[in-house]
């Protein structure tokens, strides 16, 4: 067992998806969020529990969205994920055909399923669409449940095709026995992978979380205590019981890592001329807050001598947007009730904001 440089641990080699995805490439494709499945560890938010479509952040209402996202992101491939995306197929799979034709074929795509919808005839539409790695992410938890024996029978469909096919689950602490098992199964089967990820709270599955004993990490991480350690010490027993390649992909992977190199490929192609980007791939700038913002741009531009291509209103937001060094300079000068801030933003579809510094 090898630590990666990106804080998680892997045996053998990591899948080309995860390849990718490290270094923020893989665009993630969410094709609905209609899922057969109801797990107590589901991260999902409600509203992304309906069949609802999104790339990265971005609402997808046509297919130029999609698009439109993956170049601003630079993306080389997609992970497209959900909900399940084999409960809307033809959509997914009319995705993916897009993404190929787009992109080339060289365009790495990805897809995470349950198994549970995974029949021959729908493996057999996504193998055909380019598809070239799939992660069956099967109900090992509840073993007696009638979809899960339905799901392993599917994932035994995916060994006739010709791509790079795997598991992918959580490490549940106490559920050991079950990804053993999982793990035996795939390797008998002639699988690839086992990605096993290190189980993390969101608001939503938090509640259950706790309600079964399990506790966060710390203050400052989503991470749940003793999956960590669960998760090394199944790589070390994997490697020497079967002949898989693991990963185990860390919470602080996500943030530390895939999420800022995401938003580095993007910040270059959306900062405007005022945007600064930092380190972390956040777009830095000054903005100015009043009630009558044409009022306010006339005195930017002609009082202040502000060139305008510094200057952007954003009605939504009711301000005016301006590099971080003209901004401290008019919260020096300029007097009476406007409000100057520096803002740090993703630059992503959303553009949450996260960091807000008032200037005096
Ligand atoms: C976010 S899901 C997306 C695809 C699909 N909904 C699923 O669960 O397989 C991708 C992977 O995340 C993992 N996962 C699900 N819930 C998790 C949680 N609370 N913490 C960490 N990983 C989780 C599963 O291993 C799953 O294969
Ligand atoms: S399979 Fe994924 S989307 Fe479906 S309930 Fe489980 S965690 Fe949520």
């Amino acid at each position: 067992m090898r630590e990666s440089e990106y804080y998680s641990y892997f045996v053998g080699e990591l899948p080309k998806g995860c390849q990718l995805c490290v270094k923020g490439a893989k665009l993630v494709l969410f094709t609905t969020g209609i899922c057969p499945r109801d797990c107590f560890y589901c991260p999902l938010s409600p509203w992304r529990r309906e069949d609802v479509i999104y790339a990265n952040e971005r609402p997808v209402k046509d297919e130029l969205d999609i698009l439109e996202e993956a170049k601003i992101q630079e993306a080389l491939g997609a992970g497209v994920t959900g909900g399940d995306p084999l409960a809307r197929l033809e959509r997914t799979v009319r995705y993916i055909q897009l993404l190929k034709e787009n992109f080339g074929e060289n365009f790495h795509i990805h897809l995470y399923t349950t198994g549970a919808l995974a029949t021959r005839e729908a493996l057999e539409k996504l193998y055909d669409a380019g598809l070239d790695e799939i992660r069956f992410h099967p109900d090992i938890f509840s073993p007696n449940s009638k979809l899960f024996q339905k799901e392993i029978e599917n994932i035994k469909n995916a060994k006739d095709f010709d791509w790079d096919f795997g598991g992918e689950v959580p490490v549940i602490p106490g559920g050991e026995e079950r990804i053993r098992w999982y793990a035996e199964f795939l390797d008998n089967l002639g699988a690839k992978f086992l990605n096993l990820n290190e189980l993390e709270f969101s608001e939503t599955n938090l509640r259950a979380l706790i309600d079964k004993g399990f506790k966060p990490v710390s203050d400052e991480s989503s991470a749940i205590k003793g999956s960590l350690d669960l998760g090394l010490e199944l790589l070390r027993w994997g490697e020497e019981s079967t002949s898989l390649s693991y990963h185990l992909c860390t919470a602080k992977l996500k943030d530390a890592v895939q999420l800022r190199n995401r938003l580095k490929r993007m910040a270059k192609n959306v900062a405007k001329p005022y945007h600064e980007i930092t380190e972390d791939g956040t777009l830095r700038f000054g903005i100015a807050e009043y009630e009558d913002l044409e009022e306010l741009y006339s005195l930017l531009v002609e009082e202040a001598s502000v060139p305008k291509e510094w200057l952007y209103i954003n009605e939504k937001k009711k301000r005016i947007e301006m590099p971080e060094e003209v901004a401290i300079e008019l919260a020096d000068a300029v007097e009476g009730d406007v409000k100057f801030y520096i803002i740090e933003e993703y630059p992503t579809w959303d553009r949450i904001e996260v960091g807000r510094i008032p200037l005096p």
